[in-house]
């Protein structure tokens, strides 16, 4: 594996990554016992205080807004996905009350005394609700600056009591209305292909929903690490709850371009799986989201994916997607491979997780 750790980092990693992990408060825990600078552990090798900004950041784009009572959101929603990848959707039925309170929920669990906190850090991925910081701790060059809690929400819900009852009611509230309107995009973008509505539904893209809640606390130099790592997502569709702060960038025309947070809206992105099945039509974009000295940030992305339990599933592109001018590009791809691959692709910046299962690499 290319390494990206940094020059001269030749100390104890492994310790201090495993210090770091057993005391299981997470970053959280370190700004708040007064930390100036951050861990080595956290420092990564290509920096954005290395980036030269011009270059990289488009200031001024305007990214879609896709609006689900539009009568043209067929080709709007279908347009956004293949060119953009990213877009911002409004009228999306979803109350304001609810989203406000799934982020206070998210900060409400992160903000809770570690005692009662830490009994939730894990990274026994068999358990319906789980924290960590990183769930890539051990694997990546250099961790996100982040704490984040999992819920495994479909196909099964958790128990009542498997959930902590900070957040336990907004979390099913929540994921109620994410799975409808995550069955309306599914019905939008199959559409858009020109399928029958239940089309990806039908193929198993909402069987699974994860909802995972980022705190990106403080961070006392933001321009050594990052809040969330460069990566794609690695399901089918990624609906993002942000609050007002901002940070989120994605890859659009070889630069960064910076998510605006838009109140009231939904942010959805197209994850790996869907670009594999729809033989690279909707793009799975790079993305990633900047540290900040000032306030903690709060999001809570839910995945549209595949359940645990389902990795010697195959998936390729869809026939109808497949013709002599539109040649198959991907070989036929089991999930199981995917995540070992992906996981091997990890820090390896730019590098698509899909291309291990390119036909013409
Ligand atoms: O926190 C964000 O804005 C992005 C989170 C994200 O990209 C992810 O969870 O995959
Ligand atoms: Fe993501």
């Amino acid at each position: 594996m290319v390494s990206n750790a940094p020059i001269g980092s030749n100390y104890d990693r492994e310790s201090e990554l495993k210090a770091f992990d057993d005391s299981k408060s997470g970053v959280k825990g370190l700004v708040d016992a007064g930390l100036t600078k951050i861990p080595r552990i956290f420092h990564h090798a290509r920096p954005i205080i290395n980036e030269p900004k011009s270059s990289t950041v488009q200031t001024q784009v305007d990214i879609p807004i896709i609006d689900l009572k539009d009568t043209k959101v067929v080709e709007n929603v279908g347009y956004a996905a293949e060119n953009w990848g990213f877009f911002h959707v409004i009228n999306h039925g979803i109350p304001k009350r609810v989203l406000d309170e799934m982020i206070d929920g998210a900060r409400g669990f992160h903000e809770m005394k570690t005692e009662e906190k830490i009994k939730y850090y894990s990274r026994d991925y068999s358990k319906k609700f789980l924290y960590a910081c990183n769930f890539q701790l051990f694997t990546v060059d250099a961790p996100s600056w982040n704490d984040t809690f999992l819920s495994v929400m479909a196909p099964k819900r958790p128990q009542s009591e498997e959930l902590p009852p900070i957040c336990r009611d907004i979390i099913n509230e929540y994921s109620d209305h994410i799975m409808k309107l995550g069955f309306t995009l599914l019905e939008l973008l199959s559409e858009a292909l020109g399928l029958k509505p239940n089309h990806l539904k039908s193929l198993g893209c909402a069987d699974g929903l994860f909802v995972l809640g980022h705190y990106c606390p403080p961070c006392p130099e933001p321009e050594l690490t990052f809040g969330v790592n460069n990566h794609t997502d690695s399901g089918f569709l990624t609906i993002l709850l942000q609050d007002s702060l901002g940070g989120l960038q994605f890859q659009h025309e070889k630069k960064w371009v910076n998510v605006s947070p838009l109140p009231g809206a939904l942010l959805v992105n197209i994850a790996d799986l869907l670009q594999l099945i729809t033989n690279d039509k909707f793009k799975s974009v790079h993305h990633r989201v900047l540290a900040n000295k000032g306030t903690p940030r709060i999001s809570v992305a839910a995945f549209l994916r595949p359940f645990h339990g389902t990795d010697s599933i195959v998936y390729r592109p869809i026939k109808e997607l497949v013709s002599e001018e539109n040649p198959c590009v991907y070989k036929d791809t089991s999930l199981d491979e995917y995540v070992r691959l992906r996981r091997n692709a990890e820090g390896i910046d730019e590098t698509s997780a899909l291309a291990p299962f390119k036909l013409d690499p």
